[in-house]
């Protein structure tokens, strides 16, 4: 295989292309960007590595999630705390049903770029680009010409949401003791409020909670090695995006000494510093493509959207290229079927994954292969065929003898002033209907579901875990489990 630089992608070609007009313009944003400091370091990536390889050993979940897009305006003080707060009380249910450390890695401080299914739509009888995501152009469709200035816009976005994070996060928000901080006074449905506060009513009573909660993956190893943050914080949270814009992931790249005790002789590795995670979309997967070009050069653990267009041979020919020592903790198959698809690739790609002794995690996004157009003309996403993927996934893990390590969840915290949330998913036990779509639809790009939904979510892959743990089949706990849950 030839020599990786962190511009060898440039001479592949290239899916979901982006053009500027003005290379110059570009080249000297990037160049800007190239001397700014990292936003993320390499001893947080090294320890989430080590994360994501207790969760393929299946002794933690993962948990990733949060907005299809975010937007520069979206990024206040209200909009951040929501969210990190939903992905809170989120992991905090999941550990009380599956007695697992949750890794959390937020789709927040960088999701601005997009793919899109065509590159070009129709407004008011006029041919315009389509819109590819704040970070190369604008939702209003006379500004769709990409412009280089919003990649530096993009930088100090995340770094100004990253800091937020860190400084809420390492300031008690994060604590048990005051979960309610987390928003929940906004939710509506008694039944939701109800769950919730008998969990964090037990808690003090869980024996074994405060071991498997947060940062306790093993505090006899250092910090890289996901061992205790001590006065660092109370929980660890990472952060991801697609790396779809490759101008930006190499400019962000940078060479640093690999850390941790267990790296003999020294020697360098790189890093991309924009964020702890990145993953291929779906779109941009190609095994001879630019994208999967650069990722294969980089340390960051990575996760790689697995749809119905992807070969079995295909997948396992992406792992050896982008990971061909076979390290732990490097790659996450994330699987995005749609619910009548899923039994038909699900198992294949598994028995592929297994024979060809990849470590990988296994997650489910249940929400890109299940979107659907309303009568209304607006993109959604039904509760019920959501949980369907998740329930198929989960069942057919099982019965392949794997196991499914986590979700990936498009959601958002967000409530507007008079404390309503979103209405971009139907379903779920606040009931959303059609008519209500249109109420309060902000996504854009694709449907999230809102703080009441992603409760429901929680809760029945938290019940599921409570029931296995009695030993119940997958199928069974999941007829049981669904009677009231699912709309
Ligand atoms: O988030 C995923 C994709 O960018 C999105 O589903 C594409 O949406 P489109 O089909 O409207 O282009
Ligand atoms: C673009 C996305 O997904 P996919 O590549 O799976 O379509 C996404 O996760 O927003
Ligand atoms: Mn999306």
């Amino acid at each position: 295989m030839s020599t990786w630089t962190p511009s060898s992608w440039s001479s592949k070609p290239i899916a979901q292309p982006v053009e500027y007009p003005d290379q110059e313009h570009l080249n000297s944003v990037l160049a800007k960007i190239n001397i700014l400091p990292p936003l993320v370091t390499p001893a947080e990536i090294e320890r989430l590595r080590h994360q994501l390889a207790a969760v393929q050993r299946n002794e933690a979940f993962l948990l990733h999630a949060g907005d299809c897009a975010e937007s520069f305006d979206a990024c206040t003080q209200e909009n951040i705390s929501a969210k990190i707060g939903l992905i809170l009380s989120f992991s905090l249910i999941l550990i009380w049903g599956a007695h697992l450390p949750v890794v959390r890695i937020g789709r927040i401080a960088g999701q601005y770029a997009k793919p899109r299914s065509k590159p070009t739509e129709t407004i008011g009888g006029e041919q315009v680009l389509n819109f590819r995501g704040d970070n190369v152009n604008g939702l209003d469709p006379n500004d769709r010409t990409p412009d280089p200035e919003r990649l530096l816009s993009a930088y100090f976005h995340s770094a100004a949401t990253l800091n937020y994070i860190r400084g809420l996060l390492t300031s008690g928000f994060a604590s048990l003791h005051h979960p309610r901080d987390w928003s929940l006074s906004h939710v509506r449905s008694p039944s939701i409020r109800r769950k919730f506060e008998s969990i964090t009513e037990g808690l003090a009573d869980a024996l074994d909670f405060s071991r498997t909660i947060g940062s306790d993956l093993g505090r006899e190893c250092s910090y890289e090695r996901g061992g205790g943050r001590g006065v660092l914080g109370q929980v660890d949270f990472f952060t991801s995006h697609e790396a779809l814009m490759l101008d930006y992931e190499q400019a962000m790249t940078r060479k640093f000494p690999l850390t941790g005790e267990d790296v003999r002789p020294p020697s360098d590795g790189f890093y991309n510093t924009s964020a702890h995670f990145l993953w291929v979309g779906d779109r941009t997967r190609q095994v001879d493509g630019a994208h999967v070009e650069y990722f294969r050069g980089i340390r960051n653990p990575i996760g790689i959207k697995v749809g119905p267009s992807l070969g079995c041979e295909e997948l396992t020919r992406l792992l050896d290229v982008v990971n061909p020592d076979k390290e732990p903790g490097r790659v996450t198959l994330i699987t995005r079927y749609g619910a009548t698809k899923v039994r038909d690739h699900l198992p294949g790609h598994i028995q592929a994954v297994t024979s060809s002794g990849h470590p990988v995690a296994w997650i489910c996004d249940p929400m890109h292969g299940n979107t659907v157009t309303s009568a209304s003309g607006l993109k959604t996403r039904n509760f019920g065929t959501i949980i369907r993927e998740l329930i198929s996934c989960t069942t057919i893990h099982s019965e392949c003898g794997s196991r499914l390590g986590g979700v990936s969840l498009e959601f958002t915290g967000e409530f507007n002033e008079a404390g309503f949330s979103v209405t971009e998913c139907l379903g779920g036990s606040m009931e959303l209907s059609e008519d209500q779509l249109e109420l309060r639809y902000h996504s854009f790009c694709d449907p999230r579901l809102n703080f009441e939904q992603a409760l429901d979510v929680a809760f029945i892959v938290s019940n599921y875990f409570k029931e296995e743990r009695g030993n119940a089949r997958a199928e069974d706990i999941f007829k049981g489990l669904l009677g009231s849950e699912q709309k």
